[in-house]
This record gives C-alpha cells, structure tokens and sequence, in this order.
C-alpha cells in the first residue's frame, strides 16, 4: 500500500477549478470517449441509425392508438391538433416510470418509449444491484468482526463468501425489479414502445429499433427522461476487466487484490465498503483535497474516522489519474497522478484494478434536441424550477419537459421520479414546484450516511447573506438505547437550524440505518414542519428514531410551538 497523504494539509480547491471536473460534462459530450463504455446500452441504442432520416411510413403501435393518428398534421410547424397520447415519457428509468405511474392514476393516456432495458440506470446498473452487493459487505464486516460478535456473545468459527453466489444475488435482484417495473406499468395500461425516441418537433417524436422502420407517435405533453452514463475523463482508458467503471464493477466478475477508486463521491465509497468487505485493498484517488468532498465536512470527518481509517484503504487526495492503462502483456494496471494545483506529475501507482468513479454524464445522444432549439448546457437539458425545457434563446418550449439525471439538478433515483410527480401534477392543471432541498440523499456503506438541506457551511453562507443566525444541535448513537443493543453506538445525528423561528435548515446523520432515520427530517422540510413542533411528536422506545427525537428537542429555539388543534379524547 502507498503511503496516505495527510489531509491536514488539506486546502480546498473550488471544484470548478479543477480541469477533469466530473460536473462539467461540456467536456464529456465533446469527447464522443465518454460514451464507449456503455456496453450494451451503446449496441442497443445503435447510434449509426441515430442520425438518420425519419421513415416517411407511420407505423402505429398495436396498443390502441391507432384511432387518433394525424400524421401529417404539425408538418408546417402549426399546433398539432389531435394526439396519440396525452403524454409520451422517453426513457424507462425510475424516473419515467414515477411519471408513467402517476399519469395513468390522474387519468392521461400515457406511452413510454425505451430504447435499452426497462429500469434505466437506477434498477439495472446502479442502486438496486449495489444495494444487493452492499447487504452482502455488511453481512461479511458484521461476521468477520470478532470483536463485534463477542461483544453480542455470538460465535462464528469462519465467514467466507462464494463470489458467484454474491453476483447472482445483485443480478437475480436486478431481475426482479425490473420486471415488477415492467409489470406494473402494464398492469396500469401504460404503453411501453420500444426504441430510440428522437424529438422531431413539438409534441412530435419518433421511435424505432435498429433494423426497422420508425413509427411516430404525437402527445400534448412530452417528458424527456433518457438519465445518465458513467463519465470517464480523459486519458483514462476503460477495458471493462481492469479498469472498470460502476456498469461493471456491479456484475462483480472478479474481487481484486488491490483495486484503485478515482473518486471518493457516492460510488467510491459504497464500492470501498463492498470491496473491503470481500477481502480487497482500497487506495482512493480524489482530485480535491479531502475524501467525501460533498458531505458536510463533520459528518465527513466522522466518515473517514470509521469508514476509511479502521479499513485496509489508503488514499491520494488533491491529485488527479491522468493517465490509466489497463493491465495487459503481464503489466499491472498502470496510474499516473497528477497534482490537482501544480498540474505537475505526482506519482505512479501499480494495481491490480481501478474503478472509475467520477461522476456521471447526461444521456442525450439521438435525442434530437437540435429539432427544437435546444442546446445543452454542460451536456444536461436547461429546465427551469417546473422542469420545463428551455431553447436556445432563452424560451420555455411548449409542452416539453426534462427529469431525472438527464437535466443534472439531483442524480438521485427518487429525485427523478418525484420530477415526474410533479410535472405530471402540472400538466394536469395544478402548479407544483418540487422543493430540492426537501429531498434526502444516503450512502448505504456500513454505517450509512444520510443528509437532507444544507450542509453546516452552506447554511452559514446563507445566514451571513439573509441576516440570520445558524443554530447546531448534536445527538450521538452512543446513548440510544436500540443502537446500544445492536452494539451500533457508533453514530452522530446533525441538526442545522434557525433559531429564531425553528427552521430546519439540514439535518445530516452517519449511524445505524441512518438512510431510513433521515424522513424524518425531510418530510418536516418539505410540509414545513418547524422544530418547536416537532419536538412534541412521540417516538416508540427503544428504537433508533430517538436519535432525532432528542436532537429536535435539544435544538433552542426561541419561537413558541404554534398552536394546534388539541386532539380529542377517544373512548377506548
Ligand atoms: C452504481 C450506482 C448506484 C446508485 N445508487 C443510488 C441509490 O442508492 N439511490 C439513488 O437515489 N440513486 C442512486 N443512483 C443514481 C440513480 O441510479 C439515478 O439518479 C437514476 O437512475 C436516474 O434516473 P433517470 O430516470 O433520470 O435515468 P436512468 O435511470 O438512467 O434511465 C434513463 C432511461 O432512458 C433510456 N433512454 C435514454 N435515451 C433514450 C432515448 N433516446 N430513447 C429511449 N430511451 C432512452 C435509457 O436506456 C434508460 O433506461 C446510483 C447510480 C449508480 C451508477
Ligand atoms: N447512494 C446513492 O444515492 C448513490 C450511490 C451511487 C451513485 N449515486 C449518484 O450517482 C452519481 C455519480 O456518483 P459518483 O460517485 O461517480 O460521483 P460524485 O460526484 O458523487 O463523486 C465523484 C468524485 O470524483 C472526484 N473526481 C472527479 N474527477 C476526478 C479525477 N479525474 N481524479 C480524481 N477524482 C476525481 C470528484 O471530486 C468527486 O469527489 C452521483 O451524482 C450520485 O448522486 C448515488
């Protein structure tokens, strides 16, 4: 293992400063690399028939629309008149199929248009067949730790795993929802029609599979939903056996000795907890200057005492892989570093695998977007609050939305379908704006992390420019009582607040189950629940939820509770 670099000596470096900046996929899109490594999806979506021309034939899906097909109308860029649909969703991820769901249930005639796999990133190559990998590494840290298991009076003589068994779990895993996806769009009458969709026009799309002619379906409303890709910077040359990226680190078709992670974000440290767990040595490579950089730097801290330090990584911080061969010829995998300021060569590392996980690129290829005017801004779709679609010239293009990963407001699988929620709530006639900063986020390593709002810096920042003070209050997993019992006191629950009327401005957790703890904290955010409120709410005993119970009531607030309705008495 290579030495750790001491993140005391840490200053940090303003992530639009760094050259490889996963969030900058301008950079991404311009470099047709970032895309060769989507295996399957690239073979499914046959990007040599994207370009061309749409087939003057209407072909019309068998599923029932046939009855309303205008084909030649909106020709001259007039209003269509008449729809096959009343909303068409291109993409099948989680967050076409929250929108889908919630159609049907307000009563549109609904299409999805798929041109991969149903279940999109989330289902088929991201949560779901992680999750199934990270129950396995809990389970695994949880029987290889002695100390642990004395502690609970338990005895385990050896704890091994059978590598396949641990693939197929995640793989029969990712089966199974997707085809429960599947079915329950199709159980509710939504059409799935399967192909690339491309945008002709307003309210105009065209879809079709490699080999055959197109059909064209019109809707009042349109959704764009088409998510997100594995970005890969520059220099790094993925082979999908060696130097892998999260598409093929979930199949788990091997455990490395020693695997190398670029980037300490959300995949870099759920993998980190996988891989540990399986018996691998982990060094992470991150381009700023501490490890987990999007956490709150307390809950960070906490992460790194417990999750990285203890464990068998080692890291590089504010250096960038530049170059990355994978192992050929007998060679190992071959990474070069450069340093993130000086741009200088830092250090080459020899490892058995690298994962690349440095952020995720918009998915937009064969969209058609310049059919309409609309240019992408660093690769995502421009949208507004409401996530409706806007041109190049600044305009609102009517009847056209974008959810999801796909307009990069907040890769999150439950983010994109709650997008969808509420573009469907307002097409359906009530204004909805979906509040962002009321939608939690988890990392599911053992303990997991959770986080809802603003983290500590970003409140203060807030408070200093809207005169307001920032108040913290801080429970630890180490009195609660359920935690105790579990021999899971290791934990910390953050509340970030306004004093002077009781605001939740953020709450952030790292403990037991805290990726379930922290809905608490976000439905009071997104109904506006204030913690003089709160604070009066009872929580069963003994379980894992007093950890915000108590943080609630230690946080000193110096409104006064509102007054509610006394509850009536009820005859028992
Ligand atoms: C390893 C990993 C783990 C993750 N874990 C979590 C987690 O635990 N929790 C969480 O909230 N998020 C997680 N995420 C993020 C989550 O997967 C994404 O935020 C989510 O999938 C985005 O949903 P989406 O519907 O916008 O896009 P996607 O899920 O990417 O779906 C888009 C769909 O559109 C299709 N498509 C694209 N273009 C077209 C076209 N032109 N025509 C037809 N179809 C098209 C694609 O084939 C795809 O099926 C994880 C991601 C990864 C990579
Ligand atoms: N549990 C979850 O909800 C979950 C799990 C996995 C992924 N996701 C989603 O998937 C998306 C992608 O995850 P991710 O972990 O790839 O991205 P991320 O943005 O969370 O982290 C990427 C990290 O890579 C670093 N980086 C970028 N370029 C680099 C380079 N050249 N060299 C070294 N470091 C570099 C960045 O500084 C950052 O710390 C995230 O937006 C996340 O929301 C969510």
């Amino acid at each position: 293992m290579h030495s750790t670099l001491s993140l005391s000596q840490a200053t940090t470096v303003p992530r639009s400063n760094y050259a490889f900046d996963s969030h900058s996929p301008s950079f991404a899109l311009s470099k047709p690399i970032n895309l060769r490594f989507c295996g399957l999806r690239r073979e499914a979506f046959g990007f040599s028939n994207l370009t061309q021309s749409c087939s003057s034939r209407v072909r019309i899906s068998s599923r029932g629309h046939s009855k309303k097909i205008v084909a030649s109308a909106g020709n001259n860029g007039t209003p269509l008149k008449s729809f096959n649909y009343d909303l068409i969703i291109i993409g099948a991820g989680v967050g076409g199929h929250g929108a889908a769901l919630h159609a049907v249930e307000k009563g549109l005639k609904t299409a999805i248009i798929e041109g991969d796999v149903v279940g999109g990133t989330c289902v088929n190559r991201g949560c779901v067949p992680s999750k199934a990998l990270l129950a396995v590494s809990g389970r695994m840290r949880e029987l290889q730790s002695e100390h642990h298991m004395k502690a609970l009076g338990l005895q385990v003589s050896v704890a091994g795993y059978d590598r396949q068994g641990v693939a197929d779990h995640a793989n029969n895993l990712a089966s199974k929802i997707r085809s429960n996806l599947t079915n329950s769009m199709k159980a509710l009458g939504v059409d799935i029609l399967t192909g690339v969709g491309t945008i002709l026009g307003p309210q105009k799309v065209k879809y079709g599979k490699v080999g055959f002619p197109d059909s064209i379906v019109t809707a009042k409303d349109i959704i764009i939903a088409t998510g997100s890709v594995p970005f890969v910077p520059k220099g790094i040359e993925v082979d999908g056996k060696t130097v892998i990226t999260s598409d093929h680190a979930l199949k788990l078709e091997f455990v490395p000795d020693w695997i190398a992670i670029v980037g300490s974000g959300y995949i870099g440290l759920e993998f980190s907890d996988v891989y540990t767990a399986l018996g691998s040595e982990v060094t992470f490579i991150e381009a700023l200057d501490q490890l987990m950089p999007g956490f709150d730097p307390e809950i960070g801290k906490l992460a790194q005492r417990v999750l990285i330090n203890p464990r068998k990584i080692d890291y590089h911080t504010g250096v960038f892989a530049t170059k990355i061969t994978p192992a050929r010829d007998r060679k190992p995998v071959i990474i070069e570093l450069t340093d993130a300021k000086t741009k200088e060569p830092k250090d080459t590392l020899e490892v058995d695998a690298a994962l690349i996980a440095t952020g995720r690129a918009p998915f937009t290829n064969g969209l058609g977007l310049e059919n309409i005017n609309v240019v992408t801004q660093r690769g995502f779709v421009p949208v507004d609050e409401r996530m409706r679609v806007i041109d190049a010239n600044g305009n609102l293009v009517p009847h056209l939305y974008c959810i999801g990963d796909a307009n990069g407001k907040m890769m999150l699988a439950h983010a994109a379908s709650a997008q969808g929620i509420s573009v469907v709530e307002q097409v359906t006639g009530r204004d909805h704006v979906l509040n962002h900063l009321s939608i939690p986020a988890a990392c599911f390593t053992h303990p997991e992390i959770s986080m809802v709002g603003l983290t500590e810096p970003q409140a203060r920042e807030k408070g200093e420019k809207e005169g307001f003070e920032v108040g913290i209050a801080k429970t630890s997993f180490k009195a609660n009582t359920k935690a105790l019992a579990e021999n899971e006191g290791e934990g910390l629950a953050k509340l970030i607040y306004r004093p002077d009327n009781g605001e939740i401005l953020g709450v952030h957790i790292f403990g037991l189950h805290a990726a379930d703890l922290i809905h608490e904290a976000s439905n009071a955010i997104a109904l506006g629940t204030r913690i003089q409120d709160i604070k009066f709410a009872v929580h069963a005993h003994p379980t894992l939820s007093e950890v915000l119970d108590e943080l609630f009531k230690s946080a000193k607030v110096k409104a006064p509770a509102s007054s509610s309705p006394v509850s009536e008495p009820v005859a028992v």
